[in-house]
């Protein structure tokens, strides 16, 4: 056993060394300071894919991580199993003085936390959390008589109003590794040894274009080009900077910092409102006389519903893991109001596919769509495909790419339901619940 004392960093969301927030504490408050990432079985068991590409993501990232660390005499504990399992045998291990790490709004992320909290109290060592996910988290951004906001407008405006020039700053923790604990290199289980095998993704680069975000607000909505910075799985692993990126948005995009607001804005209702995990944030939604027809929902998975653009998007997802927003929109709209299918169903299914899968912002986005969120699009704003296509991907360059057979007349005589008739189906049966 080491006797000397050490403070664990324990990394979960924030997958970098650069400005980090409690990594930076740590190694400024404390004297060797060790790093952890645990492979957290409660969350792997639950993936059906042995090749799901987000850990693949992950372990990749850790990899240079640890080339970091062990570049500056340190080293990384990176564990397989549960964290309450893995806690006790670190903490009799080594002579640990205190645990750093960053917040995780998510809800079995914060009773995670207080688990592991309460471990490291019975053994007398302090567990410290630090803001790094977001600009504001929390009660940070509440209306004046300190309750939270469910429309996005005004949180925004006080978003913008609760800032005092100091949230974008950067913590230096990567100048100052000298203050790691000195160690030989750790192992670090593989893929295989967890029991997933490598899936190898062309994953876009964590820097983003200065002429793209000045042309943002122009190109955004098209799906065929590359208008967006595709920054969302290094936005949610941490792989890079939100306090960096907010202040490149600042400085060059108004409309890109509106979404990286957005995601501050889903974190906080997700904060307050844990239950809509998995019920509808407007209750009286779960009433709706949904049909969840499973075959329809099956096509809809595979894109095979005979709307180019939906199946186009579906199609993306499948392939690559992640689907334009504007895509999004369409296949989230088409699943709970032309079929009819809650929107738990989509959401798990992104779960499941996207690399970027955050469960605030999906399932913002998904109540969004279903009308059944905060600020979400009314329940009669039902998206007609044909003409999201006219408007976003008037030259069929998004589709022909996914959907190259999209021409022929059998592909189009596919089609799962008629959209006029969907459309009124679907008012029909959300008026009649929601009156
Ligand atoms: C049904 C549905 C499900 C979604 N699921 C997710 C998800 O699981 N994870 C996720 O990160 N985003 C999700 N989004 C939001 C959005 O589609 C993605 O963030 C975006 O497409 C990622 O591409 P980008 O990085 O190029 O985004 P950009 O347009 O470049 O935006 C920059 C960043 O802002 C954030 N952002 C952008 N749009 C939103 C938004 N509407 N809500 C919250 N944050 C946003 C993301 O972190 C994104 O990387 C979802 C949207 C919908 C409609």
């Amino acid at each position: 056993m080491s006797k000397d004392k050490i403070t664990l960093f324990w990394h979960r969301r924030d997958l970098r060394t650069d400005d980090n927030h409690g990594l930076y504490r740590a190694l400024t408050e404390k004297e060797n300071v060790l790093p952890l990432f645990i492979f957290d079985r409660n969350i792997l068991d639950e993936l059906e894919d042995r090749a799901d590409r987000r850990v693949t993501f992950i372990h990749d990232a850790l990899s240079e991580i640890k080339e970091t660390y062990e570049n500056n005499g340190g080293s990384i504990i990176v564990k397989y199993g549960t964290p309450e399992d893995i806690f006790p045998e670190i903490l009799s291990e080594y002579n640990v003085e205190a645990v750093y790490t960053n917040r995780d709004y998510e809800p079995y992320a914060k009773d995670r936390d207080e688990n592991i909290g309460q471990i490291c109290k019975d053994k007398n060592v302090e567990f410290k959390t630090f803001k790094d996910h977001v600009i504001f988290e929390k009660d940070e951004v509440v209306k004046k008589d300190g309750g939270w906001y469910s429309v996005f407008s005004p949180y925004k405006r006080m978003w913008f109003n609760t800032l005092k020039g100091n949230e974008f700053d950067t913590y230096w923790s990567s100048k100052n590794l000298d203050k790691l604990y000195r160690s030989d290199p750790l192992d670090m289980p593989s893929l295989k040894d967890m029991g997933f095998e490598r899936k190898d993704d062309h994953i876009p680069s964590s820097r983003v274009d200065d002429e793209l975000l000045k042309n943002y607000s122009d190109k955004r909505d098209i799906p065929s080009v590359r208008g967006t910075s595709r920054l969302s799985v290094h936005l949610r692993f941490g792989t890079v900077s939100i306090r960096k990126m907010a202040k490149k948005g600042k400085a060059l995009s108004g409309s890109w910092l509106n979404e990286l607001i957005w995601r501050d804005f889903y974190q906080m209702i997700l904060h307050f409102n844990p239950q809509i995990v998995t019920t509808s944030f407007r209750p009286e939604y779960d009433k709706i006389n949904w049909r969840n027809n499973e075959e329809e929902f099956e096509k809809w998975c595979k894109g095979e519903t005979g709307y180019p653009i939906v199946d186009a998007g579906m199609r993306e997802l499948n392939e690559t893991g992640f689907m334009h927003n504007r895509v999004r929109m369409i296949v989230a709209s088409f699943l709970t109001k032309h079929l009819l299918v809650h929107w738990t169903w989509g959401e798990q299914y992104f779960a499941k596919k996207l690399i970027d899968y955050e469960l605030a912002s999906n399932n913002g986005g998904w109540q969004w769509a279903a009308g059944s969120g905060c600020d979400a699009a009314p329940y009669f704003r039902v998206f007609n495909p044909e003409l999201q296509t006219k408007k976003f991907d008037p030259d069929l360059k998004y589709i022909n790419k996914w959907v190259p057979e999209f021409q022929e007349l059998d592909y189009q005589q596919k089609r799962i339901v008629e959209h006029k008739f969907a459309r009124e189906r679907a008012l029909e049966t959300y008026k009649s619940t929601l009156k």
